[in-house]
């Protein structure tokens, strides 16, 4: 039988594609099939977008909050069922995907206030009359999604956009289709009315056929930085498209000097290996120092780093890292170790990938000191990190500003004049200091600059890009002013 897996003007409808389907990456089973979204199909979700358009954006605020909070409630009845598909469809750890539906319902509250503060109405008296703010939707919008987070970076975007009045249409990545299908399904229960949000499942064919797609208003990107470039360059000549870009990053973190060595190993490890290195914020460049005690965090960081523990979401005993999210990406981080290895790199402690028919890899680490000038700026997206030792603090902060990228960046120091230092001169949308530089606040704006992103910062800045203002001068009746213009007589 054919699955009903696109959800378009309120119907589940089986796709008109060709096939697709999701692998569990650390069991290697294949977990859902189906028919990816035709571009017929994708025409008929974005009209069915534009037809219910006008009936939502009319809604009061607190009329579309109230069926938002009724999917809050859905996610918040079904949390431990969405987590363990989430788990079973990228390897993530079920602690970890409990924490991802967590930050999916945390999103509802924090989007409701920001939608106040950032869009809301402002009235200011003027000699004669008000001048006014208001805030207007943009109207039918597409969201695309990534795989990492495949629950709360569309839902990021998703939320924010019906919120201030937009239909949606959502076409998540094409490794965790069934993760966006259950999700939507929880929207279907909250009541939310026919064409609002749909769902369209497919790989680039389907993506394409959404992004260059002349009915949509504006495009929600979360994914790497290569998309995102052929999305803007698609987009070119388009100004009145709303184009919102989330994008990878080289990430970089500094130590300086600090007392706690296990403290700062911990907050590498963090920064580092969480979601086996899979998330838009891991550090990918650690500096240290060239000093004993930079030997001694090099020397602990090894050591614990050989210790984290990877295995199955499921495992009784939860490990930190799961599976990659494909067998695929896991042999591409050994083939990018081999590549930096063989340009003069030194491994401390080697990546692997015990099971080439799986998802897992262990943890590594690279000294990339000797070509650190030389090595491309790319972004490794799993669970390797190149370490660069350094004498001068200048030019860490020079070489960790040298890429294209400025997603995150952290200082781990125990001196305020250091962090004053490098916060004036570190180029990134996140700069922490004496923290991990990943599991970023929604409660803060989030994106960066260069290749990351363009300036449309999401989480609580996502309200910004869900609405445009929309000013006003304002009199309740015509009225000649009390004085007239020089020259002018009535
Ligand atoms: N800055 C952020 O907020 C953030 C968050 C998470 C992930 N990321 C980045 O995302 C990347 C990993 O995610 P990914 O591999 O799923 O990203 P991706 O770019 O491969 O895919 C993202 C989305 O775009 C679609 N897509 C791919 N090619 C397309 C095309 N030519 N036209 C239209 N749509 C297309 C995909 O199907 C998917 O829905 C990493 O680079 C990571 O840093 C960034
Ligand atoms: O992989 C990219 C996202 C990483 C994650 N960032 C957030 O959750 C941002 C907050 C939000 O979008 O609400 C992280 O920093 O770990």
């Amino acid at each position: 039988m054919m699955q009903s897996t696109h959800f378009i003007n309120g119907e589940w409808v089986a796709g008109q594609g060709h096939d697709i389907r999701s692998i569990d990456p650390a069991k290697n089973a294949v977990i859902w099939e189906a028919k990816s979204a035709s571009a017929d199909q994708v025409d008929a979700a974005i009209k069915a977008a534009r037809q219910a358009s006008v009936q939502w954006a009319a809604k009061t605020v607190d009329e579309r909050l109230d069926i938002i909070k009724a999917f809050g409630a859905q996610l918040e009845q079904n949390k431990d069922a969405l987590a363990k598909v989430m788990a079973r469809e990228t390897g993530k750890p079920e602690w970890e995907t409990a924490t991802e539906v967590g930050a999916m319902i945390g999103k509802i509250g924090i989007s409701e206030r920001a939608y106040h503060e950032r869009t809301g109405t402002v009235e200011n008296p003027m000699p004669v009359g008000k001048a006014i703010i208001r805030h207007k939707p943009h109207g039918v919008v597409a969201v695309f999604g990534p795989y990492n987070f495949p629950g709360h970076l569309p839902n990021g975007h998703i939320v924010p956009a019906l919120l201030a009045g937009n239909t949606v249409i959502f076409k998540p990545s094409d490794l965790t289709p069934m993760v966006a299908q259950e999700t939507v399904k929880l929207w279907e229960q909250a009541g939310l009315p026919a064409g609002v949000l749909n769902l369209v499942q497919g790989e680039v064919e389907t993506g394409k056929a959404l992004a260059s797609h002349a009915g949509i208003d504006g495009l929600f990107f979360t994914g790497s930085s290569r998309t995102g470039k052929l999305l803007h360059e698609q987009h070119a000549g388009n100004p009145g498209k709303i184009l919102a870009l989330e994008m990878g990053g080289n990430n970089p973190l500094l130590v300086r000097e600090v007392e706690d060595t296990d403290a700062a190993v911990h907050d590498i490890v963090q920064s580092a290996f969480i979601t086996s290195g899979q998330r838009c914020t891991c550090a990918r460049r650690v500096f240290i120092p060239a000093t004993e005690q930079g030997d001694a965090i090099v020397k602990r960081l090894i050591e614990v780093t050989g210790k984290i523990k990877v295995d199955d979401y499921d495992a009784q005993d939860q490990p930190f890292m799961g599976a990659m999210i494909s067998a695929q990406a896991a042999s591409q981080m050994v083939a990018a170790q081999q590549q930096l290895e063989d340009s003069g790199a030194k491994v401390l402690l080697r990546l692997t990938q015990p099971d080439e028919a799986k998802g897992f890899a262990t943890p590594g680490l690279i000294d990339v000191t000797e070509i650190a000038d030389t090595m491309p700026d790319e972004e490794h997206f799993g669970p390797m990190v190149k370490i660069i030792r350094y004498s001068d603090f200048d030019k860490a902060i020079e070489q960790a500003n040298n890429t294209s990228f400025g997603l995150s960046a952290g200082l781990l120091s125990d001196s305020q004049q250091d962090w004053d230092y490098f916060f004036a001169r570190i180029r990134a949308g996140i700069v922490n200091w004496n923290r991990p530089i990943t599991g970023a606040s929604s409660a803060a704006p989030f994106g960066g600059i260069g290749e990351s992103g363009n300036h449309r910062a999401s989480a609580y800045y996502a309200a910004d890009y869900c609405a445009y203002p929309v000013a006003s001068v304002e009199l309740e009746k015509v009225t000649l002013p009390g004085k007239l213009s020089p020259g002018l007589s009535m």
